[in-house]
């Protein structure tokens, strides 16, 4: 369907900075052009009690059509929804467990909303340069369809869609596995420790109806969304759905957004679904937390537990980038600010001061949440009442506990909990006039809210986690005049942006919190002044509009640049073509790497729980019979080219009949034949003990870590280790060699993902390849040119120039990747012919400088077996005078890198899996 495009405008800026600037100043300058416009809308939406009225929720029309998206798909026909002399707005699906709006029904197709309390519910009503539609559960169970019909249309007046859940997937989705199970695990309280047994058991039919639910997300989303359109997914209740949309449309700008913390990659790991999750939610393009720390563990328990690729840019998979950043959310402050003018919010403020006059206020604001502290909170007001008789009649704390979550048992234990420990104190500190502690279980409307905040002295936020805490930035941003105390949690995400001007404390540490109420009450004015302004400047310009463009934009921005990549990675190798041309040809070549080529590919490292499954290379074993077949027809040649030492190919391919270039291509037989050697004489091997050392220093202090002693290399490999710390490790072992053994030897230093190789200079493969090629000519009596090279590996870069080393015998033209017509007489591709290249062009002159530099080079015996012939090296580029020994007609050359997205080879192919399929449809036409 035609939907909008955003991206649309002809002006584009380069860098990524210069976009995300540009879109920056955009926001702005709309700002101050048009301030009343979104200011009237928000005092329209949000500055009543009644809070949601009528077609006006997120700014535009109703759409009672909604089901169908038609009067959407209308409205923005021509791709963008343009306002005069403004930059059009970008259409955004927000998609979040819970709608803005809560329903009660009324009757049978009667419905009353009510705003939904919460952070994320705050936040999102704050975004406005958005022409945006919330798609959620209206918290309700609406079994018949009349009372769909009838609710979807009162919540399309407020640009709300519903996703209908019923009681039963409500029961194990919401309240099993995300409030009871990720919900405290994020919150770093672990798995349920009760009733072990029943949540093993149940554990499995929660997680199942968690993707079910996701998926009825989904579903919903699809029905809904238009080209262009970005889709936002929000919080822990949908890890699953970036998942479920790319399958469903891989074109769909997805970003997902945590508001709770991430926790450790330790604590993740508990979880029997943690994979799965982390993968689900790496499909999205951008991935995004309120803090640095939570993007930090969210890639580390990507590299640890999944084994992928950790950047500064975010988590990479097989070349595919998800990014991942922190986004600090903040409040709509203004409407704060605004609220406090208000004649009703004046009338109640004065009534609060009547109230509690002569007494200090303090505040608590939660939703009745264990991760909330509430019990510590009042726990740490009790030691203070106890150790400071003076304050006991002096002081109030006033506490708003909003039930939540009321079905999930743990919520209803902790609301016992906290009756009982609130009737304790003001039975203790109480007199018959007053009492220290007011708590109420429910929520308050907004400008009675507000009205508290605007009179209250010291606010006490205590969470023992918090994803954010918006209630500490709504206090501060109707605290101009009064300029009152914040104690802020430590584990609250607010402290790292409100850590300069708020009391920070360890909420476990009831003295500490004790003493920082005192600290707080007493606080002289020019202090309380200055830590205010600190972080009243931070609310009034971190605002949730500012988070959701930054988010918006950085997710556009994010997929320019994948298109961007996508434009320089390799396509992948057309099986069928290579296939054909394999067919059409009578003397092939088939170069193969081992390592990740040849073998089976191992997913996750075989890391589980830190089990390492296997180390020793071994062929994938669907590519024994492919393989025989391939070896045993007479016109192909088979080499397989690996990093390994001889024994490792010996142990593999000993049977078959190939040829094997061991270490790079230093040593090559086949497999009929003995080990010949082509090191250069005076290659010196000088560094190989000082080396040696280093690598035997590292290997021991590097758990899991492993090195191998090749005759031309060394290899410390630390694949197995963990991810972070073999990192960190490589980086010091490489500082050492460079500085001591290697400073002035002639080596190369090779850095692979995992492992660090050091080599004679000029090891690599491709400067092997030209004697290989040499030597298998000699060996064969060829008479006739190889006219066709297919080679396969997933090589360092340092060893990418095997692909390159058969290009210059082609033509400059881009790779075919659609089959060519068949010659029109078979005869003319069966026979081949020798190469006519023209002794003049590019392609010759390389093949003659190549040929010279092979008969220059000298080969040795190397205290093994045969040494290479001298003698052959002047037969190996050409078969006869002018005549070369490859003809490769111009395309029958296939290079082709496995398991990576950057590469100098033509194609790609994803795994060895891959291969097997390829090398099945080979050996089935041989
Ligand atoms: O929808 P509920 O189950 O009733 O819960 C209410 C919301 O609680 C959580 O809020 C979080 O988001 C805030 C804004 O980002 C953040 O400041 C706070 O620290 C978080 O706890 C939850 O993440 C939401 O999904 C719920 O809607
Ligand atoms: O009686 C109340 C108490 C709280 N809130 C709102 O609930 C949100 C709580 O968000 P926070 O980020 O502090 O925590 P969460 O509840 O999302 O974990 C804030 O925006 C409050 O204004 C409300 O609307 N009415």
């Amino acid at each position: 369907m035609p939907g909008n495009n955003y991206n649309c405008n002809p002006s584009t800026p380069r860098s990524r900075l210069e976009r995300l600037l540009r879109e920056r100043e955009l926001r702005r300058s709309n700002r101050v052009l048009h301030p009343t416009e979104d200011g009237n809308r928000q005092a329209e939406l949000l500055g009543n009690d009644n809070f949601l009225t009528e077609g006006e929720n997120f700014g535009l029309s109703s759409e009672e059509d909604f089901p169908e998206g038609v009067a959407a798909a209308k409205a923005f026909a021509d791709g963008c929804e343009w306002k005069e002399g403004r930059t059009p707005k970008q259409r955004l699906l927000v998609v979040a467990n819970r709608l803005p709006v809560s329903a009660v029904r009324k009757g049978e197709d009667s419905w009353q909303l009510e705003m939904s309390v919460g952070g994320l519910v705050s936040a999102l009503l704050g975004v406005k340069e958005f022409d945006a539609r919330w798609i959620g559960w209206a918290g309700v169970n609406v079994p018949d369809s009349v009372g769909q019909k009838a609710l979807t249309k009162a919540l399309a007046e407020k640009r709300c869609i519903p996703v209908f859940l019923d009681e039963e997937i409500v029961h194990q989705y919401y309240n099993g596995y995300c409030n009871n199970i990720l919900w405290p695990l994020f919150h770093y309280l672990g798995l349920p420790q009760e009733d072990r047994l029943a949540t093993t058991r149940s554990f499995q039919s929660q997680f199942d109806a968690y993707k079910k639910a996701n998926q009825m997300f989904a579903d919903v989303v699809h029905k809904h969304y238009l080209d262009g359109d970005v889709v936002w997914c929000h919080d822990y209740h949908l890890m699953f759905l970036p998942k479920c949309l790319k399958e469903h449309n891989n074109k769909m700008k997805v970003g997902w957004f945590l508001h709770t913390p991430f926790p450790s990659s330790e604590i993740h790991r508990t979880l029997p679904s943690r994979s799965e999750l982390l993968r689900s939610v790496l499909a999205a393009d951008l991935v995004g937390f309120h803090t640095y720390d939570y993007a930090r563990h969210f890639v580390s328990a990507c590299t640890r537990i999944l084994g992928l690729e950790g950047t500064p840019e975010g988590v990479e998979d097989q070349g595919k980038l998800t990014r991942v950043a922190a986004f600090p959310i903040g409040i709509d402050s203004d409407r704060f600010i605004r609220a406090l003018e208000l004649p009703q919010v004046q009338e109640h403020m004065k009534e609060l001061k009547e109230r509690f006059a002569g007494r200090k206020v303090m505040l608590g604001v939660d939703r009745l949440d264990m991760i909330k502290g509430i019990p510590q909170k009042i726990l740490a007001f009790e030691k203070f009442l106890e150790e400071n008789l003076n304050w006991r009649d002096k002081v109030v704390l006033l506490q708003i506990a909003v039930p939540t979550r009321t079905d999930v048992p743990e919520y209803q234990k902790l609301t016992s909990q906290v009756h009982e420990i609130v009737g304790r104190i003001n039975g203790r500190f109480g007199t018959l006039t007053a009492v220290p502690i007011h708590h109420l279980d429910r929520s308050l409307d907004f400008h009675a809210l507000c009205a508290l905040y605007a009179v209250t002295d010291v606010a006490l936020v205590t969470s023992l986690r918090d994803g954010m805490n918006l209630v500490s930035y709504e206090f501060v941003a109707c605290q101009a005049s009064k300029k009152g105390v914040l104690i802020l949690s430590e584990f609250a995400g607010a402290a790292q942006s409100l850590g300069a001007g708020a009391i920070l404390v360890n909420p476990w540490n009831v003295t500490e919190v004790a003493a920082s109420i005192g600290y707080a009450l007493n606080m002289p004015a020019d202090e309380r002044e200055k830590r205010h302004h600190h972080n009243f400047m931070h609310v009034t310009t971190h605002t949730s509009q500012e988070w959701a463009a930054t988010f918006v934009s950085e997710l556009n921005d994010t997929i320019v640049e994948a298109q961007l990549r996508t434009r320089q990675v390799p396509p992948l190798l057309p099986i069928q073509v290579a296939v054909d041309r394999y067919l059409q040809s009578s003397n092939r070549l088939l170069i193969l790497g081992f390592n990740a080529t040849l073998t089976e590919p191992k997913d996750t490292l075989g890391r589980r729980g830190g089990q390492i499954r296997e180390m020793e290379l071994k062929l994938h074993p669907d590519l024994k019979e492919p393989l025989k077949k391939l070896c045993d027809d007479s016109k192909t040649t088979i080499v397989v080219l690996s990093g390994s030492d001889r024994s490792v190919l010996d142990d593999n391919f000993g049977d078959y009949n190939m040829w094997l270039a061991a270490e790079n291509g230093m040593f090559l037989r086949l497999t009929m034949g003995e080990w010949m050697t082509t090191m250069p004489e005076n290659l010196n091997m000088d560094w190989v003990d000082s080396v040696k050392h280093v690598f035997e220093y590292f290997t021991e202090r590097t758990p899991r870590s492993h090195f191998e002693l090749r005759e031309t290399s060394l290899v410390w490999n630390y694949k197995y280790a963990d991810i972070e710390f073999g990192r960190l490790q490589a980086r010091d072992l490489l500082q050492h060699l460079w500085t001591g053994p290697i400073s002035n030897a002639s080596v190369d230093v090779v850095q692979g993902g995992r492992s660090v190789e050091v080599r004679a200079v000029g090891v690599t493969k491709g400067a092997a390849i030209d004697r290989i090629l040499g030597e298998i000519v000699h060996n064969k009596g060829m008479k006739a040119p190889i006219d066709y090279v297919l080679c396969i590996g997933h090589f360092l870069p340092k060893d990418e120039d095997v692909y390159t080393f058969f290009e210059p015998e082609l033509p400059s033209e881009a790779p075919p990747t659609v089959p060519r017509p068949m010659a029109a007489n078979p005869a003319m591709t069966s026979v081949p012919r020798i190469s006519t290249t023209k002794s003049g062009s590019r392609a010759a002159r390389l093949k003659k400088q190549r040929s010279l530099s092979t008969l220059e080079k000298r080969a040795t015996v190397h205290g093994i077996g045969n040494a290479w012939r001298p003698t052959l090296m002047r037969d190996k580029m050409s078969l006869h005078e002018g005549s070369s020994v490859l003809d490769l007609k111009g395309d029958n050359y296939f290079s082709c890198a496995v398991g990576r997205k950057r590469s100098s080879a033509r194609y790609l192919l994803g795994s060895s899996d891959d291969i097997v399929t390829l090398l099945k449809e080979l050996a089935e036409g041989s």
